[in-house]
């Protein structure tokens, strides 16, 4: 899963900052002295104002807006939460319906989710964050993370300085000296092995599938393009295109540790839908998430940062609370699973200039709480958008 290793490597570095590249093609807006008295010119105008990116209003946490999805089927769009804005629709999926969607995933056959390769090479970044000239069991931590997106423990960290000898006077620092002993590959064959015995450590733990409707010739499949086409009110091209969706099966101890669905833009990087290069960013303007089966215990989607008064990625990075495999509960809202429910979020705000794709909501980090008893199903189906209307429009 390529995808997901650009999404960590460059969401790391593009949040916070609003630095989108505005020139070019940006239409001219009529500001407030810029508007015509004259009818036929404002008519003129009417027919240029550019199609816009939409976004439901959630009004209050509570409220409940009914909606009309399908013929013959009433349902209602709950307002989990503001910031980020999270929606629910219950029995988005009949019983049926999910069923039939996992029969979907089956027949296709699922596969282990991964994020990251683990490779040898020598690009391992150490993390001494306070500059200390030494890393401390967290700054390893996080240097192994960020280099494999694998989540360690502290005694896992100190076993590794064992079975390593890295760490002769087992004071829990690596020093300078100590650190010039450390073999990138060595490390990184240490952690491969690790995490084949214990996949339980990766940042994700299940198995996906990828569904595209194009290729499927399913009635269901098609019903859910127009029941999205109805809830989101976006341009029909945005829904119809990129339209595929992703079955996922998590058993016991399955998770997923806390991302974003889409990366920020102060690189430039093209998208990943519009490109086959690898450098490129992931950029999905909403999620629409179905659960699929009750679970019996665990498994909540958790938004790790929701409501706080400000974002760091730093101190979110530090707090550990990433992990949700170990921190699921330290998380500020949690969702819990239940058969047909839908979760609905913006993974980007709408440009006020542009009226089209925007920053990127950093309190949309979220993730999948382990999974104590029973299995989770869900898809997953992303809604990609580009700072370029014309092609995402075309
Ligand atoms: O399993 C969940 O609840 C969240 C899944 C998720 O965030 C994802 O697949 O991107
Ligand atoms: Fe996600």
């Amino acid at each position: 899963d390529d995808e997901k290793v650009d999404l960590k490597e460059h969401a790391e570095h593009f949040y916070g900052s609003n630095q989108d590249n505005k020139d070019g093609d940006c239409p001219e807006s009529d500001g407030e002295n810029g508007i015509s008295e004259e009818s036929d010119t404002t008519l003129e105008r009417e027919k240029e104002v550019p199609v816009k990116l939409t976004r439901l209003d959630g009004v209050q946490v509570g409220h409940i807006q009914e909606i009309n999805l399908t013929p013959g089927r009433s349902h209602s769009l709950h307002t989990v939460n503001m910031k980020p804005l999270i929606f629910e629709i219950p029995d988005f999926f009949s019983n049926e319906e999910c069923q039939h969607i996992i029969r979907l995933g089956q027949e296709q056959g699922l596969e282990v989710s991964s994020t990251h390769q683990i490779t040898a090479d020598n690009t391992l970044r150490l993390l001494d964050t306070n500059g200390d000239q030494r890393l401390s069991l967290q700054e390893m931590r996080r240097t192994i993370e960020d280099g494999y997106d694998i989540y360690l423990n502290d005694d896992d960290i100190r076993e590794m300085y064992f079975r390593l000898k890295l760490d002769p006077n087992q004071d829990d620092f690596i020093s300078r000296s100590e650190s010039s002993g450390l073999k990138v590959r060595q490390l990184a064959a240490y952690i491969k092995d690790l995490v084949s015995k214990n996949p339980i450590k990766k940042s994700r733990y299940s198995e996906q599938t990828w569904i595209y409707p194009d290729r499927t010739k399913d009635d269901l499949v098609a019903e859910f393009q127009r029941r999205l086409l109805k809830l989101t009110r976006l341009p029909e091209q945005l829904i119809n295109k990129y339209s595929f969706f992703q079955v996922v099966k998590y058993g016991p101890h399955g998770h997923y540790n806390a991302h974003l669905d889409s990366a920020g833009d102060t690189k430039g990087l093209p998208c990943c839908h519009l490109v086959t290069t690898k450098k490129c960013r992931i950029c999905r303007y909403m999620t629409i998430m179905v659960y699929l089966n009750d679970v019996e215990e665990g498994g909540e989607t958790a938004f790790v940062v929701a409501n706080n008064d400000t974002f760091s990625d730093q101190t979110l990075r530090n707090s550990g609370n990433i992990n949700l495999n170990n921190h699921c509960r330290e998380s500020k809202l949690h969702v819990r699973p239940q058969k047909g429910k839908a979760v609905i979020w913006y993974n980007h705000f709408i440009d006020e200039e542009t009226g089209w794709f925007g920053d990127v909501d950093n309190f949309t980090w979220h993730g999948g709480c382990p999974v104590i008893k029973g299995e989770k199903w869900i898809m997953n189906r992303w809604i990609c958008a580009s700072n370029d209307r014309e092609v995402d429009l075309a």
